[in-house]
Parts: structure tokens; C-alpha cells; sequence
């Protein structure tokens, strides 16, 4: 059997800004740690999608993803297993990571016309805003899908341990 043919989105770092000039434009950009992915990261990625012709997802490292402060245990999935879920549905373009504390660097050496982030951030609050704006682009927020985060799903399923 062939490796799946989505396996192809994924690109390290250093390939990403000639993978991401030959995509077709305008391009959007998300970033997150998406590690376990639910039901809210599926449409908020879709309808993300929907803002341009293009999805790139940025994750942050696992090292970049353990200085966020989650919890001692996250992240729970390793960057390319994270990498692997994201890059497998439809509505996204291009997966590559990053291993800063935010994707400030890689916004400005990629220029994505469109930067969005989920309803639970302040676009106006992000560095990131004003770095796209200063190039023309747009910085948007989506609507939060309510009741899906992963800490949430962490907590039920420690919850059933608990229980067990
Ligand atoms: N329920 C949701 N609806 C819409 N967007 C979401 C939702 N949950 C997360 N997002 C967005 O997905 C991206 C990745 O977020 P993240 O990986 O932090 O997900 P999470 O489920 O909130 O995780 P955690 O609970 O660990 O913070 C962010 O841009 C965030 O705004
Ligand atoms: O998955 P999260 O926690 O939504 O992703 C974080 O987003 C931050 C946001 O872009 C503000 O800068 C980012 O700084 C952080 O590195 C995570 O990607």
C-alpha cells in the first residue's frame, strides 16, 4: 500500500515558504496546538477555508506546545502525529510547524493574505494582527464552535478514569 497522499501537506519549517508561494491565493493561516481534535477544530478549519483559496496550518511544536502551559501532560500528541490528523482533512492545504512561542516569525517570513484565529481570541489583542495588517493582509476570528476544547476532553476522560 501507497503512504496516503495527504501526507504530502506535511512540510518541514524551512520548505514552508516556497510550498506555501506555490498555493493558490488568497491564502489563510491558522496556528494552534490542535492535539486531540474535535468536533470544533474540524469547522472552524473548514469554515477557515472557506476565507481564501488556501489553508495553511502552523502547529506549534511539542516543545513550543509544553511552554503554553496546558498542563504538565500536554502536549498528549507528538507534532507529527498532530500533523498527520490535521493534514488529512479536506480543508486544509499545507501543515508545517513551529517552534517558537508564537508564529509571529513564520507570519512574517510567510505573509498569509488572511490570518484567522478561533471566537476565543481578541485578533485586535495579537501581535500577529498587525504584522499581517502592515502588508495588506486581514486578521479574523471565527466563531467558537461552544461545549469542544481539548482541555475539556482531557478533563472527561480523567474524569472516567476517576470513575474506573
Ligand atoms: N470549539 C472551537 N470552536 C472553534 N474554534 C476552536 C474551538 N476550539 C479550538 N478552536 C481553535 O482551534 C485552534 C487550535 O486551538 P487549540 O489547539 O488550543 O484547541 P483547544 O481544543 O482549545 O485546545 P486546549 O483546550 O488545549 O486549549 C485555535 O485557533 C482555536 O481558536
Ligand atoms: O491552540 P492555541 O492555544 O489556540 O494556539 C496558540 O495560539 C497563540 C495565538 O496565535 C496568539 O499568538 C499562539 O501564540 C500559540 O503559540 C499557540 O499556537
Amino acid at each position: 500500500m501507497k503512504p496516503p497522499a495527504f501526507l504530502d501537506k506535511i512540510v518541514a519549517r524551512e520548505d514552508a515558504p516556497a510550498r506555501v508561494a506555490a498555493l493558490p491565493p488568497p491564502v489563510v493561516f491558522t496556528n494552534g496546538v490542535f492535539d486531540v481534535l474535535h468536533c470544533g477544530h474540524a469547522t472552524y478549519l473548514a469554515q477557515a477555508r472557506q476565507l481564501g483559496a488556501s489553508l495553511v496550518v502552523a502547529l506549534n511544536t511539542d516543545a513550543s506546545a509544553r511552554r503554553l502551559g496546558k498542563g504538565p501532560e500536554r502536549p498528549l500528541n507528538r507534532q507529527e502525529d498532530r500533523a498527520v490528523l490535521i493534514a488529512a482533512l479536506e480543508s486544509v492545504s499545507l501543515v508545517t510547524w513551529f517552534d517558537e512561542d508564537t508564529p509571529l516569525e513564520l507570519i512574517s517570513e510567510i505573509k498569509p493574505d488572511v490570518l484567522v484565529k478561533g471566537g476565543d481570541y481578541d485578533m485586535d489583542k495579537l501581535a500577529e494582527t498587525a504584522v499581517v495588517k502592515a502588508y495588506g493582509g486581514q486578521a479574523l476570528a471565527i466563531p467558537f464552535v461552544d461545549g469542544y476544547s481539548t482541555t475539556a476532553l482531557v478533563r472527561k476522560i480523567r474524569g472516567g478514569e476517576a470513575a474506573g
